[in-house]
């Protein structure tokens, strides 16, 4: 079947070939069939791989329309075997080729049956298969050389039950199926394959026409016989036919627009779309089309032209819809990224442009320039170790990426470290006199405490130093202990920083946290430091007696780190990391209860403790200090208000009787709020919104005179309401007008409106005048106090004129200062051998230990007075303790309790005015108790002359300031005797 022909004759017979089985077009080679097919010959000269890579449209079936024409594929076919047997004969002479004498495609009634795995082979498309079978292979190659290049291409059926995505897995399963087996598994309907090239186990197939298997001939390789299918006629004019293939052809349109995956195909098709008939369309649309294998086999077996075009049109308009969904994914990623890329192009060029013009280098050398610069005016006094932990922390940062967390870390920590004040002191204030000043000027008495810190400073000005001390400072709440630390520290010239610990119950709060924390924080010391700005500040430390306890570590033993001047020099806060010198920070703490601070602090600590403040002590505090710091706070001056000692007398006595003042600051603040209102009232309304009353009230008058005034003319008299402005203008004539102002003071006429500018000077003078004369001083006396303050909050403390038979007064003391108590005793009922004790009263176990106590004690004291009496012995008795509602405790009320069971057994009063405390043992003797001061001003203020104290608190009274204890009586016992004859005495 094959003959030599020389290069020419070659050419020559391409060209016959082709022009015979090309229709005739004037044989210019200008028909698109023509150009496609040279432009496909060029482009092979040049690579043969253009045939895998481009998909060429060219299907020979027949069509349906009874068209006889030459189908192209057929030419393209056969001039690409020409070419190829071109090649062929190149590469062994360049003198001779082979031609071929092959039968045409319908010639072929028995071909191999290639399997394919993905997609059916539509015809006029190209298609590269790997063929694993070796005998196949050998066959196809073998077929290629006898220049009977065809083979059939089946799809392969989907195993029943397998999950038709596996591909790989389906693919290795058809390699392995041979004969009969693989047979049953190819779709009936395939493709008539040209076989265009074999390189290795890959052939590349390209789709000629329909086939149909018939039976198996052969079984290693595969053989069957087949039937050539032709599509069903059908009308070329048919609208329908028409309409879906131009809708076909417009979402292949779409699709081009959307998708560039196809663009090739499409361009290809619509620049030849005069060549192509509706069977193409409908195979061209599938074959491009994503759809999955089973869909495009009904597309292949479909031999009903519409139909098929139906189907097609179904699939490109699911490509349409993919190609709609990866365009919006496409779009949406290629926003985010330009976005981010965007932002750090614009990032950059700013850092650019600061660079350029100096204003910044990078952010991190701007950083290490500030601390360096923070830290430069310290660096003298800085200690080494810290500074080498900056300079190590400074390279550190240089280092870190600057979006990295570890990056901030080191930033806040560079913060702290270079902002601390390494070294700097304020100077010290060692002018005793000028402290004296300052802290007299803040706080009326509180001698103690004044002299405690005049001798600290005294101390300090000898040695040229002040150590850092801890002072406590304990009381009840009100007497000014926060406030006198204030003062101390203004009096040495120190920097004042408080804060407090009640409740606090978390040593990091105290030391700080570690680093490695997210939000760590240093502690409380060292944000003082960085606060005040100076190392040697007064540090108050409120509360410490209500300090929590806490579940992890213990708050206390931090503090006492803290505090101790042994170990502050050292301190180490566990964020800082570097040892801070705190020995130069005066402490000073606050406490209520002193015995609630934890006994280790308490050592180490100098207690100073305010008792509270008797009457007279509140009396001038009130007046000197309180009153005039209201007064200013109020904004009210001294003329305008007057509270009489009286008032303030009552005040104290009848509405603040605690042992602090902060109440009684309340009371006068209250009374002062009232009279700024009450002077304000009496002010009367504020000049704007006089002038806008005024106007108000004008323009209703004018209204009512409008008629009359323009039409004559005439002035108008207008007389202000408010005799304070008594300004009013009014716009009712063109003609001049003129104003009559009636003031109480002063009558000011005014001609025009121009006027009245020039004419308010003086008024205001005259409203200052008029509102001094108007408002009197208020004054605050008895009579009107409860006026301000309301109803007195407090009935006297003393029950009693003369105590009853069974009832003694006692003193107590609480947190809140001393108070006195009645305890009272009566007989329930009275038996031989009935003797017994019931105490009521909330009393707790130390004071109902104490009341048996002071039962066996009255009953021996009675059986040596009179041995007869036979009272407790007989008599069941009660002891009762006022208020009910208080809860008590405590041994101090001992010697009380037996004064009031004895006089019950004597049937006898004890003295009038009398009260006393002292805990008493089982054999008399009288034990020293606590709270001496404010129980002193407890009795003082309940009009008490006569107080027993125990005998070892003499010192405690001795101490006391001379006004606390005048007018008192005291008698200072060892033994309950002395008590029995001061109580019962027979005056
Ligand atoms: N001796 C005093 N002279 C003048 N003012 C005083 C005196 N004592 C207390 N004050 C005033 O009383 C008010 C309350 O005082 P401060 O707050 O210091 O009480 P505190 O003892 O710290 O109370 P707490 O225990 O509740 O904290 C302050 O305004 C203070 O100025």
């Amino acid at each position: 079947m094959l003959r030599v022909l020389s290069n020419s004759c070659l050419k020559h017979r391409f060209q016959t070939h082709t022009s015979k089985l090309l229709p005739s077009n004037g044989g210019d080679n200008k028909g698109p069939l023509l150009r496609i097919l040279n432009s496909i010959r060029s482009s092979n000269e040049k690579n043969t791989s253009f045939y895998i890579k481009r998909v060429f449209f060219c299907s020979d079936s027949s069509d349906g329309s009874g068209n006889s024409s030459s189908s192209s594929s057929v030419v393209e076919v056969e001039a690409e075997a020409a070419v190829e047997n071109v090649e062929e004969i190149d590469s062994k002479s360049s003198s001779v080729v082979i031609v071929s004498t092959n039968p045409r495609p319908e010639d072929y009634l028995e071909v191999l049956a290639i399997p394919l795995s993905h997609r059916p082979l539509f015809p006029g498309f190209y298609m590269p298969v790997n063929v694993k079978d070796p005998k196949m292979l050998a066959a196809l190659v073998e077929s290629r050389k006898r220049h009977a290049p065809y083979a059939g291409a089946f799809l392969v059926k989907d195993e029943p039950g397998t999950d038709p995505s596996i591909g790989s897995e389906a693919e290795k399963n058809i390699s392995d199926l041979k004969g009969k087996e693989l047979y049953d598994r190819l779709h009936e309907v395939g493709t008539l394959a040209q076989i265009t090239n074999i390189q290795g186990d890959l052939v590349v197939l390209m789709g000629h026409r329909r086939l149909r298997m018939t039976e198996m001939v052969t079984d290693d390789p595969l053989t069957v016989k087949v039937d050539h299918l032709k599509d069903k006629q059908y009308n070329k004019d048919d609208d329908i036919l028409k309409a879906t293939s131009f809708e076909v052809i417009s979402t292949l349109r779409d699709v081009l627009k959307t998708s560039s995956l196809w663009r090739d195909h499409v361009q290809t098709y619509t620049q030849h779309i005069g060549d192509f008939t509706y069977p193409r369309l409908a195979d061209f649309g599938a074959a491009i089309s994503g759809a999955n294998k089973s869909k495009c086999q009904e597309v292949l077996e479909e031999l009903d032209v519409h139909e098929r075009l139906r189907l097609t049109l179904e699939l490109v308009k699911k490509e349409m819809e993919i190609s709609k969904i990866q365009e919006a994914i496409a779009k949406a990623i290629e926003e985010k990224i330009s976005g981010e890329q965007r932002r750090y192009l614009l990032n950059e060029q700013l850092k650019a442009i600061k660079k350029e013009l100096g204003l910044e280098t990078d952010d991190k050398t701007a950083l290490s320039a500030k601390f360096r610069e923070r830290l430069e005016p310290k660096k003298e006094k800085c200690p080494p170790h810290v500074l080498q932990v900056i300079e190590e922390e400074l390279t550190k940062l240089q280092l870190l990426e600057a979006s990295s967390s570890e990056f901030n870390v080191t930033r806040t920590y560079l913060d702290w470290l270079t902002a601390l004040p390494w070294g700097s002191y304020s100077d010290e204030n060692f002018d005793v006199h000028r402290a004296q000043t300052i802290l007299d000027e803040d706080h009326y008495g509180l001698t103690d405490v004044k002299e405690r810190i005049l001798e600290f400073i005294a101390v300090g000005k000898l040695r040229g130093t002040s150590q850092g001390k801890i002072i406590c400072l304990s009381g009840p709440p009100g007497v000014g202990k926060t406030s006198i630390g204030r003062s101390i520290a203004r009096a040495l010239n120190r920097k004042f920083y408080r804060f407090s610990v009640g409740g606090l119950a978390d040593v990091a709060e105290i030391k700080g946290h570690r680093r490695t924390y997210i939000g760590a924080m240093p502690g409380k010391m060292v944000q003082c430091l960085k606060n005040v700005e100076t190392s040697n500040p007064l540090v108050l430390i409120d509360e410490i007696d209500k300090l929590g306890r806490g579940h992890a570590g213990d708050p206390a033993s931090a503090l006492l780190e803290l505090l101790d001047p042994e170990q502050n020099a050292n301190f180490l806060d566990h964020y800082l990391d570097v040892p801070i010198d705190l020995s130069k920070v005066l402490f000073v703490c606050t406490a209520n209860v002193v015995e609630m601070i934890p006994n280790p602090l308490l050592d180490r600590m100098e207690v100073i403790s305010i008792a509270g403040y008797i009457t007279d002590e509140k009396m001038h505090i009130a007046r000197d200090y309180l009153e005039k710091t209201t007064r200013e706070a109020c904004g009210i001056t001294p003329e305008q208000v007057e509270v009489k000692e009286a008032a303030f007398l009552a005040l104290i006595e009848s509405y603040c009787r605690e042992a602090g003042v902060r109440n009684l600051q309340k009371q006068i603040e209250k009374i002062y709020r009232k009279i700024a209102l009450q002077l304000v009232r009496e002010a009367g309304p504020d000049e704007t919104s006089q002038v806008q009353v005024a106007e108000a009230d004008e323009d209703k008058k004018s209204l009512d005179v409008s008629g009359e005034s323009s039409i004559e003319g005439k002035a108008i008299n207008a007389e202000s309401k408010e005799s304070v402005v008594g300004v009013q203008a009014t716009e009712t004539s063109s003609e001049a007008e003129q104003i009559h102002s009636d003031l109480p003071c002063d009558k000011i006429q005014v001609d025009s409106k121009e006027n009245i500018a020039e004419a308010s000077e003086p008024m205001e003078k005259a409203q200052e005048t008029d509102r001094s004369a108007t408002i009197k001083k208020v004054t605050i006396d008895e009579s009107n106090l409860s006026d301000y303050v309301g109803k007195p909050v407090f009935q006297a403390e003393r029950i009693y004129e003369q105590t009853p038979i069974g009832v003694v007064m006692g003193l107590a003391w609480t947190a809140m200062g001393g108070s006195t108590l009645y305890i009272e005793t009566t007989h329930v009922e009275q038996g031989d051998g009935k003797g017994a004790l019931h105490a009521t009263g909330q009393l707790g176990d130390v004071m109902k230990e104490s009341s048996q106590i002071a039962h066996t004690v009255a009953r021996a004291i009675l059986l040596g007075k009179e041995p007869d009496n036979s009272f407790f012995a007989n008599s069941k008795l009660h002891l009762h303790v006022p208020a009910g509602a208080t809860p008590k405790d405590g041994p101090s009320a001992g010697c009380t309790m037996i004064t009031s069971m004895l006089s019950l057994a004597m049937k006898k009063p004890v003295k009038k005015d009398l009260a006393m405390t002292g805990e008493v043992t089982l054999t008399g003797k009288i034990l020293p108790i606590g709270g001496v001061k404010e129980k002193t001003i407890a009795a003082r203020r309940s009009g008490v002359k006569t107080v027993i104290f125990p005998s070892a608190n003499r010192r405690d009274f001795d101490e006391l300031a001379a006004n606390v204890k005048e007018g008192l009586e005291v008698h200072f016992v060892e033994d309950y005797e002395q008590i029995f004859k001061l109580a019962f005495a027979d005056d």
